[in-house]
């Protein structure tokens, strides 16, 4: 779900901040394309975490990958660093920020689903070096972090915003958890101004995603995908989110088919 051919983007913001709500596990099925309240989102997440990182290699032809190693570039994440991965999911950009801040540094991975979480850990056991025993994996609540303030030296985000229901919410914590001049790096698909694109995801979605997902009896959790990009900000919402958010300056670009963005000092 998280990438398809390049219709991706990340930005990245700097800037140094405050908040608090629970979401408990349900076991309910509900899921539906419009599901818009957190609880859906979370038993979605749970109910795609065995074969989320299949079909993200299988969608994106593996290229998913690349642009993960992008926005941990882009987060500035240094040797003996802590950082932290917002909406790790099953832990691909945790365990690239691992690499960046080695045993000497610390990874907070977190996010709401258990089933994301308990994936993460198990590839976590099987990984030998001794960067990845510097990750720390946390249920927790994107708009309402269990972290003080000017805790992290970077922070990443990785097809996690756009999946959030309470963004300017979500982007208050980064910008209090951040220390100042530290950087967040958010990666997501793009919700382009441009109806060519717009038309082009709607069409791999409809023909590739969602078939491919009805083989593993998941088409409403993948028929998400186009309601959640269509819901989405623009790259030039994404930077007056960050600036309102109170850092000091927010940087979107397009990349990959035109659709990634970067934050510039
Ligand atoms: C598309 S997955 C991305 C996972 C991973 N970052 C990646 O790039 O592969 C989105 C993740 O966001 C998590 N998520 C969505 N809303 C959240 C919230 N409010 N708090 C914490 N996690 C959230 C979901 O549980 C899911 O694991």
């Amino acid at each position: 779900m998280s990438a398809l051919l390049g219709i991706v983007f990340p930005v990245t913001f700097t800037g140094h901040g405050q908040l608090p709500a629970k979401l408990h596990s349900s076991r309910r099925r509900l899921v539906v394309k419009s599901s818009n309240s957190s609880s859906e989102r979370q038993i979605l997440f749970n109910r795609i975490a065995p074969v989320y990182d299949n079909l993200n290699d299988l969608l994106s032809l593996g290229q998913h990958r690349i642009w993960k190693n992008m926005a941990v570039s882009w987060s500035g994440a240094r040797t003996g660093d802590k950082v932290l991965d917002l909406c790790c999911g099953s832990g691909d950009l945790a365990f690239l920020l691992s690499e960046k801040v080695g045993p000497s540094g610390k990874v907070m991975g977190l996010d709401f689903s258990s089933e994301q979480l308990a994936v993460a850990a198990s590839r976590q056991k099987l990984r030998g070096r001794s960067c990845y025993k510097c990750i720390e994996w946390i249920e927790g609540d994107a708009t309402d972090l269990p972290f003080d303030d000017c805790e992290f030296d970077a922070i990443t985000m990785g097809y996690g915003l756009r999946n959030v229901v309470d963004r300017r919410r979500a982007m208050r914590e980064m910008y209090r958890v951040l220390k100042p001049g530290c950087r967040v790096s958010i990666l997501d698909f793009n919700k382009s101004n441009q109806s060519v694109t717009t038309f082009m995801q709607d069409w791999m979605i409809d023909n590739i995603v969602v078939p491919v997902a009805t083989l593993y009896d998941l088409a409403k959790e993948y028929e998400y995908l186009k309601y959640s990009i269509s819901e989405y900000l623009t790259g030039e919402e994404l930077e007056t989110l960050a600036l309102e958010a109170g850092f000091s300056s927010a940087r979107h670009y397009e990349i990959s088919g035109g659709f990634m963005g970067i934050w510039s000092p």
